[in-house]
């Protein structure tokens, strides 16, 4: 039998025991050392520089400071979150072209920071939502009705929404965390009641994770997500469309440095293209995919999750015509390269093909989001994978005849199928909310020109017509040469909401330089314009990975669990051999009124 995995302390990981992955106290407000007083000064100022067009130019102003001169660790989170802030507005403007470059003063230290959190420096959920609160009573709980934000792209009230119900949702969901753990170690012992005990707990906080998500639409306008707020989510990785093709340059940081030898190599032997080129980083933009506590849950659960459209069917029984082994076009193959020049060295390309985490997860997408987790949050998923015994303890019972399992067996499957369910409602719930915030929003288009894209679509459709006609335009270059698009004046400031999109390469632009040196980059992440996909900020093909994540959960249920009902928050959870229900109980009649009617509408 081989060795039982023991974890460590959850605060060895960087967990409470109460707050989960958010900080035990909540997050700094300010970094008390005057030094860093000029980056307190944009933070605060940066909402309203985007506004008038000034950042770029304010930012240039500011100088390049050591951010070694941080000493605690939530002076580095603070920082980390400022100089998110302020790099991802400098990148997208505000109606403004996209930069290619982001200059040192925020490279530098963003990426120093960075490392020292184990992280990558790109807006993340942790920046957002896991450092990003405050309370309005400091005495208070951490939820919805005592939460607000430190700092939003847009200054919306919104924005702030979106992340607190994600803040909320990591809030309620913090007792799964010991939960499992004490889990685990009931397992191993066979203690079975206080086994189903731990197990009531984490489907009691999914349940509360659950009502915390569905109230998303309360304060959160789709449109405003989708059009004011989501851009600035994104990073630099498949972003060819929005004229990084190989992602952004970070000045003053390179990739000569190694971590594992702290040394600089010798770049003599490179051209100067090939420095250039050695400077572009590609990050994944800020999603909630990067949530520890929802891939902890799948982790402890045994959820398995496989490359989008690659399923292997389950059994017969379950066998549905759905999107399995199709090719839906998942851009997520193999782990990327943080650095487009890797790419082309082939040593690197099989060192990044090794993946990382197999046991329960096989979605290259999935796994590379762990990479966007702060180090101990993704140690403690590591860990987990390898202490983790719960699924294999319940296919055992699986194995059992239905009447030959003890009561106190039948409770723990129970039990076990619960949490499931509720993992699966909460995707359910998700997959609505990614239709109407997403989907819905990029099908109906912008509201107003400025939105930019659908104007500037028919335009460009029409001049490209022209375009591909006469072959001497040279607005926008194509490396492979094949064909010619024009941007025209398309509008950079919003590309990654595109429904079906061309690569454009501002003419003049370092990209293009880079782009005719080495043609076998970037333009390979070509977009078939007829796909109609719509991605996420990851650049997954949102809907159909989504769906098989979540039937992937609903398929992990434990087939012949006890029919019975049980009950919970007013509502009645039905289970059977192969569905389970959430049945709404009939709400108490209520005297008619016209407030009663207008809070139903
Ligand atoms: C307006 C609200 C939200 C939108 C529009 C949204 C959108 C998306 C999208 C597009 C993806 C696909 C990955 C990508 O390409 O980025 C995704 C994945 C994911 N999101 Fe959200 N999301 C929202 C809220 C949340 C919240 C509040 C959570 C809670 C932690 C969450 C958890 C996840 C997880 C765990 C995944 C990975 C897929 C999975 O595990 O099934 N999302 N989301």
């Amino acid at each position: 039998m081989p060795a039982m995995h023991q974890m460590r302390s959850l605060e060895e990981y960087d967990i409470s025991p109460t707050t989960g992955f958010l900080p035990p106290e909540p997050p700094l407000r300010k970094l008390s050392d005057n030094y860093f007083d000029c980056w307190e000064e944009m933070f605060s100022d940066f909402n309203g520089l985007l506004l008038a067009g000034k950042l770029r130019q304010a930012i240039h102003k500011m100088p390049l400071l050591d951010h070694t001169r941080l000493k605690t660790v939530q002076e580095y989170r603070r920082a980390f979150l400022i100089l998110c802030m302020l790099s991802h507005s400098y990148v997208w403007g505000k109606l403004e072209k996209t930069s290619e470059t982001l200059p040192a003063n925020l490279a530098v230290p963003w990426t120093g920071i960075a490392n020292y959190l184990g992280l990558s420096p790109v807006v993340c959920h942790a920046s957002v939502v896991l450092w990003n609160y405050r309370l309005l009573d400091p005495d208070g709980p951490i939820d919805l009705s005592n939460l607000n934000t430190l700092a939003t792209y847009s200054g919306s009230l919104d924005e702030s929404w979106f992340y607190l119900v994600t803040t909320a949702i990591e809030s309620v969901g913090a007792p799964c965390l010991s939960a499992m753990v004490k889990s685990i170690n009931h397992v191993r012992e066979g203690d079975h009641r206080a086994l189903v005990t731990e197990l009531r707990t984490i489907s009691t906080a999914m349940e509360g994770m659950n009502n915390a998500l569905q109230r998303m639409f309360e304060k959160c306008d789709p449109y405003v997500f989708y059009w004011k707020i989501r851009p600035y989510l994104a990073g630099w990785e498949n972003m060819a469309e929005a004229g990084l093709p190989f992602g952004l340059i970070y000045e003053g940081v390179d990739s000569f440095w190694s971590a594992e030898t702290d040394e600089y190599a010798d770049m003599s032997h490179l051209s100067e293209g090939e420095r250039l080129l050695r400077q572009y980083r590609r990050y994944a933009g800020g999603s909630a995919a990067q949530s520890s506590l929802i891939a902890a849950l799948d982790v402890f659960l045994g959820v398995e999750h496989y490359p989008t459209g690659k399923r292997p069917q389950v059994s017969q029984q379950q066998q549905k015509p759905d999107s399995r082994d199709q090719d839906v076009n998942d851009r997520y193959k193999q782990l990327p390269t943080p650095n487009p020049a890797d790419e082309l060295n082939n040593k690197m390309k099989e060192k990044s093909e090794r993946p990382p985490f197999v046991r329960t997860n096989r979605n290259t997408f999935l796994r590379a989001m762990r990479m966007y987790m702060p180090r101990q949050h993704r140690e403690f998923l590591e860990d987990l994978e390898l202490a983790a015994n719960l699924r294999s303890f319940m296919l055992q019972l699986e194995q059992h005849q239905k009447e030959k399992l003890s009561t106190e067996e039948a409770m723990v499957l129970d039990a076990y199928n619960d949490c499931l369910t509720q993992l699966k409602v909460f995707r359910d719930k998700h997959v609505q909310i990614v239709t109407l915030y997403i989907v819905n929003q990029a099908r109906k288009g912008p509201n107003i020109a400025h939105g930019g894209f659908a104007i500037e679509k028919k335009k460009q459709q029409q001049e490209q017509e022209t375009t591909t006609q006469d072959d001497d335009s040279d607005d926008v270059i194509h490396p492979t040469k094949k064909a010619k698009i024009t941007t025209a004046d398309h509008n950079v400031l919003y590309p990654q909401t595109a429904l079906e999109t061309s690569p454009g390469i501002r003419k003049g632009s370092l990209s293009a330089m880079v782009s005719t040196m080495f043609p076998e980059l970037g333009l390979a992440k070509h977009v078939d314009p007829k796909t109609g996909v719509v991605r996420g900020t990851g650049g997954t093909n949102v809907l159909p990975f989504l769906k098989q994540s979540r039937d992937e959960t609903a398929d992990t249920r434990i087939g012949f669990a006890s029919t019975s009902t049980s009950h919970r928050n007013g509502k009645s959870v039905k289970k059977s051999n192969e569905t389970t229900t959430i049945v709404e109980k009939p709400a108490p009649e209520r005297p008619r009124s016209w407030r009663n009617w207008f809070t139903s509408k």
